[in-house]
Parts: C-alpha cells; sequence; structure tokens
C-alpha cells in the first residue's frame, strides 16, 4: 500500500489574485444585493469611529475649556449615541451576509458534485480523492469567510483609512505628512509579502488534500493496515505528511508575523513622532490642545484598520488559492452527452460488433504500446461471449469501453448496428448494464442498491419489488432476507458490512434486474464458492438466454455459461471459438484453463 498519495501537480494558473477572485462573480452576483448593503452599512459603521475625536476636540476646546458642564454632558450623550450605532450597524452588517453567504458556498459545493459526476473516469483516475474532498470542504469555507470578511474590511477599511488621513492632514497637515510617510515602505512591504504567502498557501493547501487522502485510505483500507501490522509505517507516513503540513504552517505564520510587525511598528513610530511635533507645536502655541488630542485620537481609530490589513491580506491570498484550486477542478471538461442518434431497434439482431479497436490509456506514458490493438469480436444478439486472458491482458479495459467509461482511441463498437459514440450517453448506459470485479455497494439500503441498476425511472416504482426478488434469486442473494431489515438492511459504508461473495452477488442482482439488452459482466462470481457459484451460474443462465452478453471469465465454470470464447492476449483477440475448440486449438487457453495464469506475463505474453 503506497504510504503517501501521489499530489496532484499544482496547475500554475496564471494570472493575478484579483483576476483569480472575479471567476466567483457568478455565485455572488445573485447575492450582490445584500452583499453591497451590507458593505454600506460596515463603512459608514467604522466611519463613524472617526466622528469620535471630532466630538472630543469639541469637547475639550469648547465646554471643558470654558467649563461648560451642560456641553460636557450633551458631549458625553454624543459619544455613547455613536458607539451604540457603530455596534447595532456592525450587527446589521452579519445578519444581512450570514444567510446568504452559506448559500453561495452549498451553491459551489453542489456544482462541484455535480460536475465531478460528470468528469470521465480517467479524471477520477489522475486525482487522488484526498484532494477532491478538501476542495469542496475546506476550500470552499476558506471563500465563504473572505466573502464575510476580508472582502468586506478591505474595502471598510480602506475607505476608512483614506478618510482618516483627510481628516488627520486637515486638521494638521505636517503632523498629517509624519504620519502618512511610513506608507510608503508599508505597501512595498505588502506587495512582496503577497507573492510569498501565496506559494506558502498553495503549499499548505494542496498539502491539506494529501493528507485527507491518506486518512481516507488508512480509514478504508484499515483491515488491509491491522491484518499486515501497518499501522506503524501508515502512523509514520501521516506524521511525515502532517509534520510536512506544520512546517509549511509555521513559514506562514512567520511570513504573517513579519507583515503584522511592519504594519504595527511603522505606525507606532511615526505616531511617536507625530506626538512629539505636536506637543513642542502647543508648547510653541502653534496647535491648539484640542486639535493635538483630536489629532491622536484619529490616528490611534487608524491603528486597528491599518494593523489588520495583514489578516485581511493573508486571508485574501487564501482564498484566491482556494478559488484557483477550485476552478482546476471545474475546469477540467465533462464527458459530452454523446450522440443523437435513437437507441437500436431490438430487431435489427447485429448484437454487440468490435471493429478494429484500440484503447490506450490517457495517462500512459508516451510511446508504450497500447492496451487494446485492433480488436475485431462479434457477440450475436442472444449470444454469450466469455473473454479470457492473462492477468493484464485487457479484459476489464475492454468491457469498460463499451457503456463509453473509457474512451476509444481507434476503431468502433456498435450494438445492435448503432455506434455506441453516436448514441446518448445516458441511453447507452440504460442500454448496457455491467457488473464490475470490484464489486462496489454505496451507504444505502441492499434494496436501493440493487435498484440502482433498474435505472431512475423504474428504481421506485410500484413494479420494483417483484423485480427485485427476481435479481436477488438470480443472484442467489437468499442471505438478505436473514439480514435484521430484509432488502431494507443498510450495509454501511461500502457495504463493508457484508463479506466479498454477498457484495458480489449484490452486484450481480444489480447489474441484471433493469432486465438490460446488453449485459456486461466482469469475473462476476470470482468470490464465490462453488456451490453458491453453481446455484448462480444456473439462474444466471436462464437471464443470459435473453440478452447479449460479453463476460470476462478466469474459471472453466464461468466459461461453461457462455456460447463462445475470445482470447485475448497481447492486446488482441487471438483465437474466437467454443470452449472446446479453444481447448484442442490454443496451448495458451489450455494454459490458461489448468490455472496456470500467473505465469503468463503482462498483456499475456508469456505463453504466446
Ligand atoms: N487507469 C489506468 N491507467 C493506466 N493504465 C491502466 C489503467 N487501468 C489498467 N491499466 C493497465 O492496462 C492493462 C490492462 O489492465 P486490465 O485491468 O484491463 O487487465 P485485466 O486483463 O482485466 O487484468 P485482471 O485479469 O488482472 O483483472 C494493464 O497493464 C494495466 O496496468
Amino acid at each position: 500500500m503506497p504510504s503517501t498519495p501521489s499530489p496532484v501537480e499544482p496547475v500554475d494558473t496564471p494570472g493575478s489574485p484579483v483576476r483569480t477572485l472575479l471567476r466567483l462573480w457568478p455565485y455572488v452576483r445573485p447575492v450582490r444585493a445584500r452583499w453591497i448593503t451590507a458593505a454600506v452599512v460596515a463603512v459608514i459603521a467604522s466611519c463613524m469611529s472617526l466622528v469620535f475625536p471630532v466630538v472630543l476636540k469639541w469637547m475639550i476646546d469648547g465646554p471643558i475649556t470654558d467649563q461648560d458642564q451642560a456641553g460636557v454632558w450633551l458631549g458625553a450623550l454624543l459619544l455613547l449615541v455613536l458607539g451604540i450605532a457603530e455596534a447595532l450597524l456592525f450587527g446589521f452588517r452579519r445578519w444581512l451576509v450570514a444567510r446568504p453567504l452559506a448559500g453561495v458556498e452549498a451553491a459551489m459545493r453542489a456544482d462541484l458534485y455535480r460536475h465531478l459526476q460528470r468528469v470521465p473516469v480517467a479524471f477520477h483516475d489522475r486525482w487522488p480523492s484526498g484532494q477532491l474532498l478538501s476542495r469542496g470542504t475546506t476550500d470552499l469555507s476558506v471563500i465563504r469567510m473572505f466573502f464575510a470578511f476580508p472582502l468586506t474590511f478591505l474595502l471598510v477599511n480602506g475607505v476608512t483609512i483614506l478618510a482618516g488621513f483627510g481628516l488627520l492632514l486637515a486638521q494638521d497637515w505636517t503632523l498629517g505628512l509624519v504620519l502618512v510617510l511610513p506608507a510608503v515602505p508599508m505597501v512595498l512591504i505588502c506587495y512582496r509579502f503577497e507573492g510569498k504567502y501565496s506559494a506558502a498557501a498553495r503549499t499548505s493547501q494542496d498539502q491539506v488534500g494529501d493528507l485527507t487522502t491518506v486518512v481516507e485510505e488508512s480509514v478504508l483500507g484499515v483491515r488491509v493496515i491491522k491484518g499486515f501490522g501497518r499501522h506503524r509505517s501508515q502512523a509514520r507516513a501521516f506524521r511525515e505528511l502532517s509534520g510536512r503540513l506544520r512546517g509549511t504552517e509555521l513559514t506562514k505564520a512567520r511570513l504573517l508575523a513579519t507583515l503584522l510587525g511592519t504594519l504595527t511598528v511603522f505606525p507606532e513610530i511615526a505616531l511617536g513622532a507625530a506626538l512629539v511635533v505636536g506637543t513642542v507645536q502647543v508648547a510653541d502655541g502653534q496647535l491648539s490642545a484640542g486639535t493635538l488630542v483630536a489629532f491622536l485620537s484619529t490616528a490611534l481609530a487608524l491603528r486597528w484598520p491599518i494593523e489588520s490589513m495583514g489578516y485581511l491580506l493573508a486571508m485574501s491570498q487564501e482564498a484566491a488559492t482556494a478559488t484557483r484550486r477550485y476552478f482546476e477542478a471545474m475546469d477540467e471538461p465533462e464527458e459530452d452527452s454523446g450522440g443523437t442518434a435513437a437507441v437500436p431497434d431490438p430487431g435489427s439482431g447485429d448484437g454487440m460488433r468490435f471493429t478494429g479497436v484500440e484503447f490506450r490509456y490517457p495517462d500512459a506514458p508516451p510511446g508504450s504500446t497500447a492496451v487494446l490493438e485492433r480488436i475485431d469480436l462479434h457477440v450475436r444478439q442472444g449470444e454469450t461471449m466469455a473473454v479470457v486472458g492473462a492477468t493484464g491482458s485487457g479484459k476489464t479495459t475492454l468491457t469498460a469501453l463499451v457503456p463509453r467509461l473509457h474512451e476509444l482511441t481507434g476503431g468502433r463498437i456498435t450494438l445492435d448496428g448503432q455506434d455506441i459514440t453516436a448514441m446518448d450517453r445516458a441511453e447507452l448506459r440504460a442500454l448496457v448494464s455491467v457488473a464490475f470485479e470490484e464489486p462496489t455497494l454505496f451507504s444505502a439500503s441492499v434494496a436501493e442498491n440493487v435498484r440502482m441498476g433498474a435505472g431512475p425511472d423504474t428504481a421506485a416504482g410500484p413494479g420494483a419489488d417483484p423485480a427485485l426478488t427476481r435479481a436477488l434469486g438470480v443472484a442467489q442473494a437468499g442471505f438478505v432476507a436473514e439480514l435484521p431489515d430484509g432488502p431494507a438492511t443498510e450495509v454501511g459504508e461500502q457495504g463493508l458490512s457484508l463479506s466479498g461473495g454477498q457484495r458480489q452477488r449484490l452486484a450481480l442482482a444489480r447489474a441484471v434486474i433493469g432486465g438490460p439488452r446488453f449485459l456486461v459482466l466482469d469475473d462476476p462470481l470470482s468470490a464465490l464458492d462453488v456451490h453458491t457459484e453453481a446455484a448462480v451460474e444456473a439462474a444466471l443462465r436462464e437471464v443470459l438466454g435473453r440478452t447479449t452478453a460479453l463476460v470476462v471469465a478466469h474459471r472453466p465454470s464461468t466459461v461453461l455459461l457462455a456460447d463462445r470464447v475470445a482470447l485475448l492476449s497481447g492486446g488482441r483477440v487471438t483465437a474466437v471459438g467454443t470452449h472446446q475448440e479453444l481447448l484442442r486449438e490454443s496451448a495458451e487457453y489450455r494454459h490458461l484453463m489448468s490455472g496456470g495464469d500467473g505465469l503468463a506475463g503482462p498483456k499475456g505474453d508469456g505463453t504466446r
């Protein structure tokens, strides 16, 4: 078991963080009115803090100097009203955005899920599941937080800082300049920080994806890990990855600390300098004490808006990275819906035909030989064709081509004369039923798992129960009646509460429940004991009599279900005939049927 997943290479998406974040506009569009209202409310609330120093100046230079007690009370009341209004406005802002932003996150998550169902299987072969999980969870939360805080407060703080500096310069331009000057180095430092923090945020978010993959693999593979006593090495692999993530988080913390330090130290020095200059001016009588107090209060009111810029920039960078990661998955092209040709008429009676079929996996190294080459095979209508070949000869790949789980790289496959690429994908998949070697079940009831094969229209229909009983009968799944709630029993995550043979029988029942015209079975009985296998075969024989079937077989007993057998060797069909004919004519077939498969190398070249 690999200890670490192969991470998806970060796609180097060109473009500034702003351009990246602008891609979120379609999701924000429906809530723009509320968001803008909330932002305006926050700007008003924040600018109110700048009114405090003006009231203070009025109080000091007016009622306090004149010892006017009523004026002092009036000023105090004014300050109290301003404070309450500010708090209420910030609360109102939160109320305005909380619900719509949760809606934005939910919409993005739904789109990602829908998209992942529609991308080709090859995409899922390439992407570790943890990377997809982290994009649909952590990254989307980061994006929601960005809309709720950084985006709003970058605007709010920006306006507050500009208004504040305007006020400072208006109160006393020399003192104002002392405070404004440090802005130049601070902007340069922020700019440098952005680039470095962006790279660290990307690394960290990718590492979270890798860690998720390891956790997922460890949980799903817990039996193997325990069985082989690999919990220590698995824990070591986890610790290593988690240590790397910790290192990246520390790098981020160091970068942020440098920025926050800069954003704190420069204004503090400037404020100290302004205080000295201001006091000298008051002593010289060039400045009133009220103006100096108002000036310093305004400067202090700007402290938090300036200091918080560090956090806001960091959160914005993380949101840009999260957005980039989200769209890397979303930008993967979906499968097209297929052609528009009508589903072939069963009367045409041509069965399943492979003509010059070639296939190479999209991620195969350049120059490597194709998995399947020049496959010509005709499964007549109503016929069952077994596909036999050494391990790795391409049998599973061949079966996956019929429902278009992978796209042919050459040649064509027709069903009753109709090219599979000309048909609508959904209709093609309704026409062809499949059972894979690895029987995958979902965390649902037995009945729901089996009815999945009956298609969306008939799955929950009134006639579904007799069909379910029939399908379970064909698969010899009598054990279902003995489960605590019969067919309504939940099978747990991936059906792991059932045995391998039980899962395989349910997968077979799922494949036959819809009475498909074309059936593709990838070694469907491999996990059954000989008695159950014989019983399933007897029942399956009847189903196979009514359908055109391609059945991957490793054992002679499964081969005997078929009318004819195709021998796949080195990615090609090297012989077709009845079981007896192939036993007579093909040494490789005799070898495979005698159980010596292991001697054949990859692509079956060991016996040719
Ligand atoms: N997703 C994939 N990406 C790249 N190569 C693959 C992929 N799946 C299978 N292969 C390669 O394609 C070849 C054929 O694999 P396939 O699973 O079709 O063989 P098989 O005959 O069904 O083997 P088995 O009898 O062991 O199930 C193998 O060499 C395998 O390594």
